[in-house]
């Protein structure tokens, strides 16, 4: 079965409510599609958001990307070669993560069909459901109790709530928040940068002593302060996860060498998709460090992939994978079933989405 053709389409999917984080505000998902037609005419799909203020990547650089570097590389390759063809894939351009990605989960939905197994099996098939977080996204105070309560009352039993604009609002929107939904919910705080190493050992430490258990705190510092986030994961007892800091596997093995984070969070977008992040998983598992799936703001194709590796990898126990939740609609077909916190794996073979509305089919 060899790579016949790449596709690239674009798609544009409504969200619930905007997304708001202390990097940025999005009110839609726009992201690159590709569709990879075999010789045999089957067919593999991946997607990719312009995460620009995390990846660097835009919508402009992962079309250039897919069309003028990475399928020239890998077109006419045999799929079965996955080696060979991630080898082009990723020497082919530096950087541009996202468009590798988008072109990572494709080749292996489509390696997945040729086998005619679902992809959670074939990368390693430790479980058949997920538990995901719901995000919360950073408002004044009074909103973000009510969306949290909304959460609780769609099911879902771990909030990810987005901090780290204003410190002390932050303590105090935390503490609204527990109070509101109770001790038998899980929350998570994502800072996305927004705090100062000293800022984040501060407000981590009132948390604590404040008994507002949190589970554990991610990206609390800037992406290149590794010395801060090293600093905040020796003075408190919150876990501290490292996001935006580790795109790579080169990385992850300096971030757990170095002791400067608890956790790890993959996302398909900073690896370059299935096969980087398969070497994060290798090196976090020699570290005997577990590492959270998590997603951008992607829709159900992208997380879909993410929820494969998710299910495959023991060492992934936590998951991070609301897109589908945040989208007002569900432009796919197919794909795992996205019940809100619970998503489960299927028998499809590949990533299982059927149909992708930029490539209707002839
Ligand atoms: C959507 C997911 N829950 C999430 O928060 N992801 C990122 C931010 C993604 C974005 O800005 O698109 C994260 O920081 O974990
Ligand atoms: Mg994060």
């Amino acid at each position: 079965m060899k790579i016949a053709e790449i596709e690239v389409g674009e798609i544009s999917v409504p969200l619930v409510t905007p997304f708001k984080t202390a990097l940025r505000t999005v009110e839609a998902i726009e992201d690159i599609v590709v569709k990879i037609t075999a010789d045999t005419g089957e067919t593999g799909y991946g997607e990719a958001p312009p995460t620009a203020v995390i990846t660097g990547d835009t919508r402009g650089s992962i079309i250039c990307a897919i069309r003028d570097y990475i399928r020239p590389a890998i077109l006419g390759m045999e799929i079965e070669n996955i080696d060979g063809i991630m080898h082009k894939l990723h020497t082919c351009i530096q950087k541009n993560t996202s468009a590798k990605a988008c072109v990572d989960m494709a080749v292996y939905d489509l390696f997945g069909k040729r086998c005619g197994v679902p992809l959670y099996r074939l990368l390693g098939g430790y479980r058949r459901e997920l538990e995901t977080d719901l995000t919360i996204s950073v408002n004044p105070i009074d909103e973000m109790v009510r969306d949290s309560l909304s959460a609780v009352k769609r099911g879902f039993r771990i909030l990810k709530v987005k901090v780290g604009q204003e410190g002390e609002k932050d303590i105090e929107c935390i503490a609204a928040i527990r109070d509101a939904v109770g001790k038998d919910v899980k929350i998570r705080v994502d800072a996305n940068q927004g705090w100062t190493a000293k800022e984040a050992i501060r407000i981590l430490s009132v948390l604590e002593r404040e008994g507002l258990d949190i589970e554990l705190c991610e990206q609390p510092v800037k992406v290149q302060d590794i010395d801060g986030l090293r600093a905040v994961t020796k003075a408190v007892s919150t876990p501290i996860l490292a996001d935006e800091s580790v795109f790579s596997a080169g990385d992850a093995m300096e971030i757990l060498r170095t002791h400067a984070a608890d956790l790890i969070n993959i996302k398909l977008m900073k690896a370059g998709g299935i096969y980087g992040a398969l070497k994060i998983c290798a090196i976090a598992e020699t570290c005997g460090v577990e590492c959270m799936m998590g997603c951008m703001l992607e829709s159900k194709l992208a997380v879909s992939a993410a929820a494969h590796l998710a299910a495959a990898k023991s060492i992934i126990t936590r998951t991070d994978l609301d897109g589908p939740s945040l989208c007002r609609i569900d432009p796919f077909e197919g794909g795992p079933d996205f019940l809100e916190s619970r998503i489960v794996m299927n028998d499809r073979p590949g990533i299982g989405i059927q149909s992708v509305p930029a490539f209707p089919s002839r």
